[in-house]
């Protein structure tokens, strides 16, 4: 039997447990406790000015000043540094595209069965709101080509945005911490209920917050900072064409290549809601931050440094840099689409030729296939296409490649977390499944 109530919650109340703590405490920490979430907070963020500052006019590094000459020319004024005005337009950007999310027809999909026995209806638009704005985005440049004000404007404001899009994701992770604690008592994440307040701040206390209809961990993980991070691309190529006159070949993939990866994620919105980040993790500034700031901003730093340095490939390079990412994504969209559609039928026979475990939970692991070779291979076919993207900015600059290295660290972090969430659910059988696959990422090597 299936109950609305109105709020986007279906409850299934043949399935629901008899008894339900929804506040239960967290036990144990990630991110090595509070101290790691803490100086987290505080690096993170940091970075995200350092690679600004790091990587600009002045050089990438900026070699070319000396310290004093960097102080004097580099280090931004307060009216440098924030706008009020641009801070108001981020806003309505996404107070914009939030709106959209619960006015939009769309059919919505149920979520994952949580705790409580109930699952949640998600009205996933990313596709439905990203394809008329990146239109009205090609009618504008089609019309002013790309010395269309909206590019110059962006460019200009760089900083601006940044430091607009830092306040809202420390503004937001304030709020649904504080609004975490209502009367109502809501379920909380199991992992960011610790008592600790600048933990549970970091990793996220509330499992769903929720305005209405708009779920707003689902919406800002795939709205508005992966919509800004292709918007951002296309301006850093309108600025190269303002500055040199044409569209390099490296600017073009690298466009091409970030643009289809967020276009991919939204074609595939469904595939979210069992992510990790939906289904056990709390909405806490690591995701605001993460979704708001980090994607949009550090996610672009290869077409930013492109507009300011070209780089031509030429034939070869650019066969070599396809090869990359052909690469990657093939392994990258097979083995996620194999665990889905495992997971949406497992009987389903065309993986009929997969093998599986059972497990006392009444779900399978494979054990063949993309999740035979490692426990996530689709993690390694993801950095391999970072490495697509960082190969165009060519080798005179390693600031470029920071995107891998940050990446390599943000994928071991979280396969070791999944481990844990893993071993929780699955107990004995996930030890079993782990001494047949036995590689975490890269297949034999890690
Ligand atoms: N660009 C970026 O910044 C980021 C990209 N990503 C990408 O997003 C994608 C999704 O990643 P993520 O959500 O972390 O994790 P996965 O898609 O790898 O999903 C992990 C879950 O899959 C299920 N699972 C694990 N092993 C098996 C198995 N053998 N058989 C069947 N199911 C299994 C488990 O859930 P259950 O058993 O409950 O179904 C587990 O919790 C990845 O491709 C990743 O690269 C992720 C984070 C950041
Ligand atoms: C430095 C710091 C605090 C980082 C926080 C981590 C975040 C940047 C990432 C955590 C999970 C993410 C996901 C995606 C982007 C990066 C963050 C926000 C994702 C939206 C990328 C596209 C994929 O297809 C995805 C939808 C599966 C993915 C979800 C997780």
């Amino acid at each position: 039997m299936v109950a609305a109530n109105g709020q986007g919650k279906l409850a299934t109340a043949a399935s629901a447990p008899d008894i339900i703590d929804k506040q239960a405490r967290t036990h144990g920490y990630d991110f090595a406790g509070p101290f790691g979430a803490a100086a987290v907070s505080i690096v993170a963020p940091s970075v995200a000015y350092l690679l600004y500052f790091g990587c600009n006019e002045h050089g990438c590094p900026p070699t070319r000043l000396s310290w004093s000459q960097y102080v004097d020319q580099v280090i931004p004024t307060w009216n440098e540094l924030f706008s009020l005005e641009v801070l108001g337009y981020v806003v309505a950007y996404i107070l914009g595209l939030a709106f959209l999310n619960v006015t939009i027809p769309v059919q919505e999909k149920l979520g994952v069965r949580l705790k409580t026995g109930e699952r949640l209806s998600y009205r996933l638009t990313s596709l439905e709101t990203f394809v008329p704005l990146i239109g009205a985005l090609a009618f504008g440049t089609y019309n002013y080509g790309w010395e269309w004000s909206l590019w110059t404007w962006i460019w200009d404001h760089y900083l601006h945005l940044l430091t607009a899009a830092q306040i809202v994701s420390f503004a937001l992770a304030c709020f649904i911490y504080i609004a975490s604690f209502r009367s109502s008592k809501p379920l909380l994440a199991a992992g960011g209920n610790s008592g600790n307040h600048i933990y549970d701040w970091f990793i996220g206390r509330e499992l769903n917050p929720r305005i209405g209809r708009l779920d707003i961990k689902e919406f800002c993980e795939l709205g508005p900072g992966m919509m800004g991070w292709a918007i951002l691309n296309a301006a850093f190529a309108a600025h190269q064409y303002q500055t040199i006159g044409r569209i390099t070949d490296s600017m073009i993939l690298i466009n091409i290549f970030q643009f289809w990866y967020v276009f991919d994620s939204f074609y595939n919105e469904p595939a979210v809601l069992t992510t990790m980040d939906i289904v056990s993790d709390g909405f806490g500034y690591m995701l605001t931050f993460g979704d708001l700031t980090w994607v949009p901003f550090t996610y672009s730093l290869q077409g930013r440094f492109l507009a300011m340095y070209p780089v031509d490939l030429g034939v070869l390079g650019v066969a070599g840099v396809l090869l990359v990412q052909g690469i990657g994504y093939y392994i990258f969209r097979s083995a996620n689409n194999q665990k889905n559609a495992f997971r949406t039928n497992p009987d389903d026979p065309k993986l009929r030729h997969l093998k599986y475990i059972e497990t006392k939970s009444g779900r399978r692991l494979l054990i063949s296939g993309w999740w035979g070779l490692s426990r996530h291979t689709n993690y390694l076919g993801d950095w391999i296409m970072g490495w697509a993207w960082c190969l165009p900015t060519g080798f005179g600059t390693w600031v470029t490649y920071f995107y891998v290295g940050y990446f390599a660290v943000l994928l071991i972090n979280r396969e070791r977390r999944d481990d844990g969430h893993c071993r929780v659910k699955y107990g004995a059988d996930w030890d079993r499944y782990t001494s047949i696959v036995k590689s975490r990422i890269i297949p034999g090597i890690y």
